[in-house]
């Protein structure tokens, strides 16, 4: 059990996009240190939940606190890392150039060397170190969501919110993502991460599920499997959809 404060605790939670409630009343929160997986089909509000996060939502109500600041805070900015669903590195430069824009303007009065090695550094993480000098057009799909990835880490977030990273990417680049993460964590990150793959909800330590803008469970993958009396985080969540359905009751 972690005893240290969350690193994100949100309470009422409620987004208005347009006309529209996108988010209603959430209430949950993120360990840190651990992988917690934002989970539900498509539409169902995650990446609004994340803008939220990072302070990008307008019309946010109820309270959103992340690493003891309102959410935006500008405390935050260098604490919090964003990869959005769209790449965000330039196309026609390559990785380490991409790395090394990123890295000026993030610290404008860093030295050249202290520049590349913190560049080398997040290479290495992401394992990019023998693509660093590829035009960013010519990387895989993975390659350029790793190269996202890397710009993320350039200021050692605390806290790394990351929106469907693994989304066309192949089961093996998948897993290689999830190794990554899994591994960031174990050196004390913390990371939020969206997807509507079911599947991926088993690599992470915690679930949040969410369905139509409200939150289902905020549970470890065991625990939900054994409250739903399901096999698979998939087959317990549709079991939380529908709890009427032929299975044992849910507990919540
Ligand atoms: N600018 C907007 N104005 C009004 N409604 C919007 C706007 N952007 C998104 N929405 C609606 O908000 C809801 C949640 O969208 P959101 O992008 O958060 O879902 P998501 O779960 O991240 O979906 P996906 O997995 O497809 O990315 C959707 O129903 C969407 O139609």
């Amino acid at each position: 059990m972690n005893s240290a404060p969350p690193a994100v605790h949100a309470a009422g939670l409620t987004v208005q996009r347009g006309a529209r409630t996108v988010l209603k009343g959430l209430d949950f929160a993120v360990p840190r240190g651990q992988v917690t997986g934002l989970l539900g089909p498509s539409g169902c509000g995650k990446s609004t939940l994340l803008r939220a996060l990072v302070g990008a939502q307008a019309k946010v109500t109820g309270q959103l606190d992340v690493l003891g600041h309102p959410a935006g805070h500008p405390a935050l900015r260098s604490r919090v890392g964003y990869v959005t669903q769209a790449p965000s590195v330039y196309a026609d430069l390559t990785v380490s150039q991409n790395l090394d824009y990123f890295a000026t303007v993030l610290s404008p009065g860093a030295s050249r060397a202290d520049r590349r090695s913190t560049v080398r550094r997040v290479l290495a993480e992401v394992d990019l170190t023998a693509h660093a000098d590829q035009l960013v057009s010519r990387l895989s799909g993975g390659q350029r969501s790793r190269a996202s990835l890397a710009v993320a880490l350039l200021g050692t977030p605390e806290l790394l919110v990351l929106d469907e990273p693994t989304v066309g990417l192949d089961p093996v680049l998948r897993r290689e993502l999830w190794q990554l993460f899994h591994r960031l964590a174990a050196e004390g990150t913390t990371l939020l991460v969206s997807s509507h793959v079911m599947d991926e909800a088993e690599r992470c330590d915690r679930l949040l599920l969410m369905r139509d803008g409200q939150l289902l469970a905020d549970d470890t993958p065991d625990a939900l499997r054994a409250s739903t009396r399901a096999d698979t985080v998939e087959d317990a969540f549709l079991h939380l959809v529908d709890p009427s359905a032929p299975r044992q009751e849910a507990t919540r």
